[in-house]
């Protein structure tokens, strides 16, 4: 079993309300993500369910039992943290053995879990290095290792490939799915990585100043974001984001524009919404009959495609076009819009609109 669940999570560091009521529910087996930009608690969380944080308020429960007043050891969870914390004077292999040898394992038990981690981790050729003859990948997955060889109810993870470079990253966010498929354990992973946690998470939760905006599989809050900050923190490149309102059977933007209101929408007329458009979901190539009139602000070429930047007004649209599209900047252009694909959020409290019969 591994199931962690934190009810009500406060803490304050001085002015600062760190944590302001974070509830989270943790399935067995589950590869848990915890999104948010810097500063929104995520390791504040995480220090709270090893039982390294003195709580304000809330508790603590691990496999349905009240942990709150536990000590860290008796919680048993391993963390891993983006500084590998490894033992300078000790090899791989001793490091990969230290939390057995805490436990009095025998020699051979120990030999056997070590050949078994290493091999998961495909470490099995640096086991006799020490940590200053490993590179930073390499020591990264010693340190993991290390945290996964002592099979403890949960594995919480401090964004553990931060100081991976780009290709490296890549790479471990399909080890790491990989890792927790063989090992079938609960992870909670924190990250302000929105790629490596639509990536790697069968469930994301994102938290934003101390508080829970969402949670959800990764589509689920790619698709349906509760609000238009998550909207906006989700996804690459941003969501744009245009002012508007329902008129009849219209959406009419503070721009001028108008567009067919979407089937999908309950919103009653002159309400201020905020329609948000995704890059992928608009075409500059495509002429339908929902587009935007605009015209061309600048090009970011990146590689496998071009994003263009589309000035409607005064608001700015992202479009996702082919790479070799091109346009000079001024040139007028049409904004088709998939409006099935398109989002609506209230302009006041920024919280999406029910979207029934969607
Ligand atoms: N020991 C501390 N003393 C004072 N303030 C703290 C302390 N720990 C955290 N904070 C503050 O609490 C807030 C949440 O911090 P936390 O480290 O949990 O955020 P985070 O989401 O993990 O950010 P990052 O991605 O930058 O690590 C921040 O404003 C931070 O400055």
């Amino acid at each position: 079993m591994g199931t962690v669940a934190v009810h009500g999570l406060r803490k304050s560091f001085g002015k600062v309300q760190a944590l302001d009521g974070v509830t989270l529910d943790v399935p067995d087996g589950s590869f848990f993500v915890v999104l948010g930009p810097s500063g929104a608690g995520k390791t504040t969380t995480l220090r709270a369910i090893a039982g390294l944080e003195k709580l304000d308020a809330g508790s603590v429960h691990l496999d349905g039992r009240d942990a709150t007043g536990d000590t860290p050891a008796a919680r048993d969870l391993a963390m891993v943290f983006q500084s590998y914390a490894l033992y300078p004077r000790r090899t791989a292999y001793e490091n990969i053995a230290s939390p057995l040898r805490a436990r009095r394992c025998s020699s051979s038990e120990i030999a056997a879990a070590v050949e078994q981690m290493s091999s998961l981790l495909h470490i099995e050729r640096l086991l006799q290095r020490r940590p200053a003859q490993m590179s930073g990948g390499e020591m990264q997955r010693v340190a993991l290792a290390r945290a996964l060889v002592r099979r403890p109810r949960a594995f919480l993870m401090d964004e553990p490939l931060t100081n991976l470079d780009l290709k490296l990253r890549v790479e471990m966010r399909t080890e790491l799915t990989r890792i927790h498929r063989s090992l079938g354990g609960t992870f909670v992973y924190v990250t302000n990585d929105q790629v490596e946690a639509l990536s790697m998470a069968d469930q994301v939760a994102v938290l934003k100043e101390g508080k829970v905006q969402q949670v959800g599989t990764p589509t689920e809050v790619y698709e349906r974001p509760a609000n238009q900050w998550v909207a906006g923190f989700v996804g690459s490149p941003s969501i744009s984001l245009l002012a508007c309102h329902a008129e009849g059977d219209r959406l009419v933007g503070a721009e001028g524009w108008t567009l067919p209101r979407p089937r999908w929408t309950t919103a009653e007329d002159r309400r201020p919404l905020l329609l948000g458009l995704r890059a992928e979901d608009l075409s500059v190539e495509r002429r339908g009959d929902a587009s935007l009139p605009g015209e061309l602000y600048g090009l970011e070429p990146l590689g496998d495609r071009t994003v263009v930047d589309v000035q409607v007004g005064t608001e700015m649209l992202k479009v996702k076009a082919r790479p070799t599209f091109t346009a000079t900047p001024g040139e007028r252009l049409h904004v088709t819009v998939d409006l099935d694909r398109a989002h609506l959020f209230d302009a006041g409290t920024g919280l999406a609109l029910s979207e029934t019969g969607r």
